[in-house]
């Protein structure tokens, strides 16, 4: 890096599912010419590699014991993001419904989230201008020096309609809205739960509430507090 090159930026985004942690995350950073990290995509991948090789989840000992054995890479390109598993691409296959029903189990177990966190750190550590990652402990546990903090907020009801859609898009059977919100709600608090670094705002983290927000009004917000906080470096 030139001595006058600006220090890279840490951004950590965090909130329960649909309140748009990805879709903001990933716009943030291609804008800003930053690296982008969906660390939920790393901890569906480890799911789905648990699930393909006989692996009870519901077993923390053999979770546990197996969490060393796949090689996960994440690509940080905002404007294509990817990820493989053993060398085989895993994007289409960790958003399976089987996934999402697993994940939070084999997220829960520490020694998964030792070696996640692990990844996440060198990936971090290793973005030339800076990164913008993801998640539900990001603010909390992995990166806690960040530059900026973004906790994401949104009604149930909201979150369930923007997932709804999503399935709806997908080319599926009409969408229960009411299950969709009570799974989100059973995995909110699976996560919020856990003992091992729970789903929590991190004390310095700045809460946005996205329920009235389009996905537009929330880039431009994050974006803005981005560009604050660099100005005051
Ligand atoms: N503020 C918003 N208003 C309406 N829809 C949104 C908003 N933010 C995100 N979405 C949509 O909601 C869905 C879930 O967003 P996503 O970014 O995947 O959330 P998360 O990563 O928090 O689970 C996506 O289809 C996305 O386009
Ligand atoms: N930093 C993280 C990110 C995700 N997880 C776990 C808990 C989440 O329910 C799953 C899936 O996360 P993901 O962000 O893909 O979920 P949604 O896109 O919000 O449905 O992974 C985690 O424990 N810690």
């Amino acid at each position: 890096m030139s001595p006058d090159a600006p220090a890279p930026v840490i951004v950590a985004i965090d909130g329960p599912s649909g309140t748009g942690k990805s879709s903001t995350s990933r716009a943030v950073a291609a804008k800003l010419g930053l690296s982008y990290l969906d660390t939920g995509a790393q901890y569906r991948a480890i799911t789905w590699w648990m699930l393909t090789h006989g692996i009870d989840v519901r077993d923390a000992e053999a979770v546990a014991a197996a969490a060393d054995r796949p090689e996960i890479l994440s690509g940080t390109d905002p404007a294509e993001p990817t990820i493989t598993v053993d060398g085989t691409d895993a994007s289409g296959p960790i958003r399976t419904q089987e996934v999402t029903g697993a994940v939070s189990a084999v997220s829960a177990v520490p020694a998964v989230r030792t070696r996640i966190t692990e990844l996440q750190r060198a990936i971090a550590a290793g973005a030339p201008t800076g990164i913008v990652v993801e998640g539900r402990d990001i603010g909390t546990t992995v990166l806690p020096d960040a530059d900026l903090k973004i906790f994401l907020t949104a009604s149930p009801e909201a979150r369930a309609a923007r997932r709804g859609g999503e399935l709806k898009g997908s080319g599926g059977r009409p969408v229960d809205l009411d299950a969709t919100r009570e799974a989100l709600l059973r995995r909110d608090a699976a996560d919020a739960g856990r003992k091992t670094s729970p789903l929590r705002k991190a004390d310095d983290a700045v809460e946005v509430d996205t329920t009235e927000l389009t996905l537009e009004q929330v880039i431009e917000c994050v974006v803005t507090l981005i560009e604050e906080k660099q100005q005051a470096r």
